[in-house]
This record gives C-alpha cells, sequence and structure tokens, in this order.
C-alpha cells in the first residue's frame, strides 16, 4: 500500500532529516522554501503538511512563513497545515490559525507531540473527505444544500444554528445563490415546520398589488374585491414567511410591515379587525441594503427588525470546488428521465465550468446542465453541450513545448521513412541533436 505523503516545509536540513526518519507511516517530502513547497503541493497534493513559519529569505520572521501558508490553502483549500512556530512566537501561531492553519507545535520538535498531532490531522482530512464524497453523491446537507466548499459548511452550520432559536433572519447574496432554498431549510429545521412556507417575491409584484398579497383584503374593499382574502402573512400562520427581495418593498409598504413585526397583528385592506398572526420571518435580498439604510430607501429600524442575523451566501464562483460538485449532481439529478444515455461530464466540460464566472450562479449551472443533458449527442455532457467556451489549455509552457516537439518529430519521422537523417534534414537540426531529442523523449524511429 501507498504511505500517504506528508509535506514538511523546512529550511533546517537536519531537522528534516530527522522527520523524515521519524514518519515512517508517511512518505515525508521536504521542500526547504515557498517555490518548493508549492511545487510539491501541486505534484503531491499532501493531505497534512508541516510549516517552519521562520523560511529564507525571512528565517527570523514570519512574513515569508505566512506568504507560504496563504498560497498552500489558496492553491488546496483543504490540505491541514500544521504551523511550527520557534520559541516566544506563540501569537503567531495563533494568527496562523486563525489565517486557516490546522495546528501548531512549539519548537523545539518533539516527535511524539507532533506525530499525534500529524496523525490527527490525517485523520480528520479522510473524514472530510469522506464527507465531500458522500455530499458528491447527492447526500445533500442543510436544507437540501449541496456542496463541498468550506465557504459553504460555514454557511450550513450557521444556518442550522439560526434555525432552532426564534430570530428573523436575512440572507443576502446574489441571484441564484440559493437564498430560496437556505430559507426553506430554516422552515423544515425550525419549531414552526408542521406550519406552512409561504414566500412572496416583492419584486415580481406590481407595487399596488404587493399590499393586497401581502395583508389580504375584506370583500368590498375595492373594485373587484368579491370576497375575502387572506394574505400570504395570515397564510404563513404558525409557519414560516419568506419574503423575498426585500429590498425592493417601497417606503409606504415597509411601514405597513414594520408595524406587524412590533405588534405581530395586521389588518387585511378595508377590514377593520386586528388579526393576530405568529410566523417565523425570514428574509433576502441580492441588494446593498446597508447602503440603502444609509441613503434612506430602506427602514433602519424595519432592518433591524428583520436582520437580527444576517447570513451572507457566497457566490458559485467563490465556492471552491462547488461548481464541478453541483455540475455531477444535477447531471445525475436530470439524465433518468431526460435522457438515460447521459452518464456524465466530459474532461473539457469539467475544465470550462470550472473557468467559467458562473454570474447566474447555480440556477444558470443548474440551467445550463438540464439543458446540456437534453442536448448531449453521446454518453459525457461536453462543453459545448453546455455553451461553454473551452477553458484555455494548460499553460505549463515545458509541456506544451515538448508536446509540440514530439508532434514535429513524429511527422518528420513519418515523412522520411524512419530516416533519421531525412528526418533531421525537415526539421532543420543536425543528426546528433535528432538523436539526443529522440532520447530525451523516449522516441523510437
Ligand atoms: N447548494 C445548492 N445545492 C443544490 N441546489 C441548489 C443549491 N443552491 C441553489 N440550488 C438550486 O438552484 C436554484 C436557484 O436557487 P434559489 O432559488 O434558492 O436561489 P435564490 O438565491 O433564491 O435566487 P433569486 O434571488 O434569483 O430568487 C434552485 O433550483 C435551487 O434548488
Amino acid at each position: 500500500m501507498t504511505r500517504p505523503v506528508l509535506l514538511v516545509v523546512e529550511d533546517d536540513a537536519g531537522l528534516a532529516r530527522q522527520l523524515r526518519w521519524a514518519y515512517e507511516a508517511y512518505e515525508v517530502v521536504v521542500a526547504p522554501d515557498r517555490a518548493a513547497a508549492l511545487e510539491a503541493v501541486r505534484q503531491h497534493r499532501p493531505a497534512v503538511v508541516t510549516l517552519d513559519l521562520g523560511l529564507p529569505p525571512d528565517p527570523d520572521g514570519t512574513t515569508e512563513g505566512f506568504a507560504t501558508l496563504h498560497a498552500i490553502l489558496a492553491q488546496a483549500p483543504t490540505t491541514k497545515v500544521v504551523v511550527a512556530s520557534g520559541h516566544g512566537a506563540r501569537e503567531s501561531a495563533l494568527r496562523a490559525v486563525e489565517d486557516g492553519a490546522w495546528d501548531f507545535y512549539a519548537k523545539p520538535i518533539d516527535i511524539d507531540t507532533l506525530g499525534l498531532i500529524v496523525g490527527r490531522a490525517f485523520h480528520v482530512h479522510a473524514l472530510e473527505a469522506e464527507n465531500r464524497r458522500l455530499v458528491g453523491q447527492e447526500r445533500p446537507g442543510f436544507g437540501g444544500l449541496l456542496y463541498a466548499a468550506p465557504e459553504m459548511a460555514a454557511v450550513a452550520r450557521q444556518l442550522e444554528r439560526v434555525a432552532r432559536a426564534d430570530v428573523s433572519v436575512m440572507l443576502l447574496g446574489a441571484s441564484g445563490t440559493g437564498k430560496e432554498l437556505l430559507a426553506r431549510g430554516l422552515h423544515d429545521s425550525g419549531a414552526r415546520r408542521m406550519g406552512e412556507f409561504v414566500a412572496i417575491n416583492c419584486a415580481a409584484i406590481p407595487e399596488t398589488l404587493l399590499e393586497a398579497e401581502l395583508f389580504g383584503y375584506e370583500k368590498g374593499a375595492f373594485t373587484g374585491a368579491v370576497r375575502t382574502v387572506a394574505g400570504k402573512i395570515e397564510q404563513a400562520a404558525g409557519g414560516t414567511l419568506f419574503l423575498d427581495e426585500i429590498g425592493d418593498v417601497p417606503l409606504p409598504l415597509q411601514v405597513k410591515l414594520l408595524r406587524f413585526l412590533q405588534e405581530r397583528v395586521i389588518e387585511r385592506i378595508g377590514g377593520r379587525k386586528a388579526i393576530a398572526v405568529d410566523t417565523r420571518v425570514v428574509c433576502a435580498t441580492h441588494r446593498d441594503v446597508d447602503a440603502m439604510v444609509a441613503d434612506g430607501r430602506f427602514r433602519d429600524d424595519l432592518y433591524y427588525r428583520l436582520a437580527e442575523i444576517v447570513v451572507r451566501i457566497p457566490a458559485l464562483r467563490e465556492r471552491t470546488g462547488d461548481a464541478a460538485l453541483l455540475a455531477k449532481a444535477f447531471v445525475a439529478r436530470f439524465a433518468p428521465t431526460l435522457n438515460p444515455v447521459v452518464t456524465g461530464l466530459s474532461a473539457d466540460a469539467r475544465a470550462a465550468i470550472d473557468a467559467h464566472g458562473w454570474p447566474g450562479n447555480v440556477r444558470e449551472l443548474e440551467n445550463r446542465v438540464k439543458r446540456a443533458v437534453i442536448m448531449a449527442d453521446g454518453r459525457h455532457v461536453t462543453a459545448a453541450d453546455l455553451d461553454l467556451e473551452p477553458a484555455a489549455a494548460d499553460l505549463d509552457l515545458r509541456a506544451a513545448r515538448e508536446d509540440a516537439d514530439r508532434r514535429a518529430i513524429g511527422r518528420a519521422l513519418a515523412q522520411a521513412d524512419g530516416n533519421i537523417a531525412g528526418a533531421s534534414r525537415l526539421l532543420g537540426v543536425s543528426r546528433p541533436t535528432l538523436y539526443d531529442l529522440l532520447k530525451s523523449y523516449d522516441l523510437h524511429a
């Protein structure tokens, strides 16, 4: 069985050697500086990294160590980085943990203690990977939410905690980030889940009708009010009222909403009696409500009633790895009914999904995948089916050159019937040069 890779970022060669001997259970890869560390992360994808904060060119400080920490986490966010702090450098170790390091240990190194920390880091990494795999198999988390990104895991944890508390929640996020899904999640995990979840999109209803939709009306309240109708707020009694696009509610109606939130009673339009309504209120908007409050377009007293807890939902492009995971899940969801031949995504589709910016977030992804599943000719959905630009090829210059060399040599040899002299003439290089190239690329004439 292959041993898991432990990357040791350490400029002290003696210490690095000592660690290599101490940890037989791992394949210890040593990197003496940031560049080597990043190359090793790219090549080995280690689950765990130990990082000395004092790296050259700043071996007595921590700047280079922190820069390395940030770069490793940017490249491989799920990696567990264990930071080494020198004498009296506890503050920097704690700061490193705040910045995303998994744990720290004090120098001089105690092999057994560090071994325990590293062992635990591997264990937790494996558990998390398993969890991501399960989620990837459409085992949804909070509210049917699919994610692997740590950014979304934090949101889900926050909402789980908030769901049980009787507080108002404001969800802030761009269109299609899953705000309604999360609002439903709050309802389903909350104390009023036996009641109804009633959603109203305040931006989709003309201002003149919005009041009637929300508060209802009595028979004869206005022309056309031929019978008494309960509004959405009343319908949500005992359940959850989801006010989507709350930032689009006009000021006069904001006053009426505030009154309802303060007194927990409503009056239907044309009605004279106050009706008590007990409902949980969750709202959402893609607008910058803080700015709206600042310039008077949104009442601050209403804001404070609605936003006891504010949760920001990251855009899809900010969720590391989630676009690919969701795309896979949506293919699995749509293919059985829409095009059962389709079983997955092609490599170019996966690369294009990774490279796209997803301005329409999860909704855009869902729609593109749905359409692509219908359009796909073969077993795999391609970038073209998704109507996405194929991603730029790997930008590794050496690999690109080698690839071009190999192809040119192959064609020259074919044209010259395998004759080295002829092929070298066609390629414009000397015979010894061609021999060298054949050898280094492991090609045969
Ligand atoms: N993390 C997720 N996992 C699975 N499905 C998701 C996720 N996020 C969003 N969706 C799906 O994407 C679509 C859009 O989500 P939703 O309607 O909740 O977004 P929204 O933020 O409320 O958008 P808008 O502001 O435009 O109303 C829905 O079909 C929803 O089920």
